[in-house]
């Protein structure tokens, strides 16, 4: 049941998950998606070094990349101090719509705020739109292909300041290589690799962190 897998992972979380508990809806997710059906959740192995990145920065603005069904949105908003706030992009109405009612669910969605579009219409209008200066965190997972020209568009619409990080999902699979040559080449980022596994698969993946440096 549940006409796509969106659907049948809301379903899963409805029905095992507590709500208002996000580690349980993230469990949840994580479970099903071992279990029953993959999905391109950032999983739980490689959640554990976007926890621990968020943990580190104390991000007060978050933006992040691809929202897909509000997982590694979830792991963020559940780890951000009151009046720290998370913005995730997501081109795919449906995606969106599922994401919103996991959010819910989760018991973050007041700290989040979830815009649809396409990344490069939605960046230049982020800074008028949340009267901010700088994102403190990026969490990109989106297009393999939009991670460099976005990252690009970030640095020019100057969403990025020194101390900012970037930290990339699937560097290695399905990859993103003209994002990491950059990255690791130029000389306004310092950049480190952090080795871990495709979600829910023994198939190498792994993140990329990248600290802007000015
Ligand atoms: O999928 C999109 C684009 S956003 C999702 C990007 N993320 C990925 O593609 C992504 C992919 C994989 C992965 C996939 C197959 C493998 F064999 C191995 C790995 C893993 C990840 O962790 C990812 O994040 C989209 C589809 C329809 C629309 O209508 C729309 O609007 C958008
Ligand atoms: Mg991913």
């Amino acid at each position: 049941s549940g006409k796509s897998r969106p659907m049948r992972i809301l379903q899963y979380v409805q029905r095992t998950a507590v709500q208002g508990d996000a580690n349980s809806v993230i469990s949840a997710v994580d479970s099903y998606c071992a279990n029953v059906e993959w999905a391109m959740n950032v999983g739980d192995m490689k959640g554990e070094i976007l926890d621990a990145v968020v943990l580190d920065v104390r991000p007060r603005w978050v933006l992040e990349l691809g929202t897909y069904c509000g997982y590694s949105t979830m792991r963020i908003a559940r780890f951000l101090p009151p009046g720290a706030r998370l913005v995730t992009l997501e081109m795919n109405h449906h995606y969106a719509q599922v994401a919103k009612q996991i959010l819910g669910h989760a018991g973050v969605d007041a700290q989040v705020d979830l815009l649809v579009g396409t990344s490069s219409a939605l960046i230049p209008q982020l800074k008028k739109k949340f009267d901010l200066d700088k994102f403190d965190l990026v969490f990109i997972d989106h297009w393999k292909t939009s991670y460099l020209p976005d990252t690009k568009l970030l640095e020019e619409c100057g969403l990025l300041a020194s101390g900012t990080v970037l930290l990339a999902d699937n560097v290695t699979c399905p990859g993103a290589p003209d994002y990491l040559q950059y990255v690791r080449n130029s000389p306004r980022y310092k950049s480190l690799y952090f080795p871990s596994q495709l979600e829910y698969l023994q198939v190498e993946d792994g993140m990329e962190k990248s600290i802007f440096l000015g």
